[in-house]
């Protein structure tokens, strides 16, 4: 049986004022890791802005967790089952880390007697145990994107959203990260990561989009885009020469299972 989805976008026109940057765009998340491809300016970070229920469609429909978001009220209700690390996060340079994901675990309404041990399971699983009471302003900058990913899944949200969560990270880091998010799907949480590491998807996701200018142009496992590859592709790998294919005119797709 084909799980429920965790969210679902119908018809999504999502943009900046006038200037619309998705159309028409279907798409629903399920349980697993996802990966989202795509060039620069394609729409990745407004679609996860849209997930992550920050910014409200401009038309179209956002189902979290089986029901419409439509309403303060919703997002009120979806946003503590919802962990969202975004491209540049901010912070208060003076916190500790520890603080920076309890501050986070209170917004997410983690409850006060789990959220010392959610703190520390969180920077444990980033390998930041042993930084725990630096500040933040003292963090390297591949530190503090770790930091960054302890506070989106501190408290074990269903769905996590992360925006180039690998940039920065060192190989073991990444080889340990991709390890994490395929521990917490197991765990039954949707993971939908943006990234520019083809082989990150590779590795890690069951399920890979690609987005250009705005539209969904291919949906499937990593296997599928690879498939897709033609000799003339530029790229290393099968699934780099498939990425590049979708991306030159091949292949569009109505929705989208993640
Ligand atoms: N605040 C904003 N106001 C107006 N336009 C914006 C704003 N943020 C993004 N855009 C535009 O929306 C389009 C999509 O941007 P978005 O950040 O979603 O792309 P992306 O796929 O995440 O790109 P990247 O891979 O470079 O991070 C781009 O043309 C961008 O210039």
């Amino acid at each position: 049986m084909t799980p429920r989805p965790v969210a679902r976008l119908t018809a999504l026109a999502q943009g900046y004022g006038s200037h619309r940057i998705i159309e028409g765009l279907h798409l629903f998340v399920q349980p697993g890791v996802t990966g989202l491809l795509g060039p620069n300016g394609a729409g990745k970070t407004t679609l996860f802005r849209t997930l992550a229920t920050i910014a409200p469609p401009q038309s179209g429909t956002l189902e979290l967790f089986g029901k419409p978001v439509t309403s303060e009220r919703d997002v009120r209700r979806v946003r503590p089952r919802i962990g969202y690390l975004p491209q540049d996060f901010g912070y208060y340079p003076a916190f500790s880390v520890t603080d920076f994901v309890r501050y986070s675990a209170w917004l997410r309404e983690v409850p006060s007697k789990e959220a010392e041990s959610a703190t520390k399971e969180a920077l444990a699983a980033v390998g930041l145990a042993g930084r725990a009471r630096d500040r933040m302003k003292s963090l390297s900058g591949g530190m503090l994107r770790r930091a960054g990913i302890a506070a989106a899944i501190v408290g074990s949200p269903a769905l996590l959203l992360l925006d180039e969560p690998t940039v920065g990270l060192d190989p073991a880091q990444r080889l340990d990260f991709r390890e994490l998010i395929r521990s917490l799907a197991r765990d039954g949480a949707a993971v939908v990561l943006s990234t520019h590491l083809v082989e990150d998807v590779g590795a890690a996701c069951d399920t890979v989009l690609v987005l250009d200018d705005g539209r969904l142009v291919h949906s499937g496992t990593p296997q599928e885009l690879a498939a897709l590859s033609t000799p003339a592709a530029p790229g290393d790998s099968p699934l780099e020469r498939g990425y590049m294919t979708v991306l030159s005119g091949h292949g569009t797709t109505e929705e989208a299972a993640c």
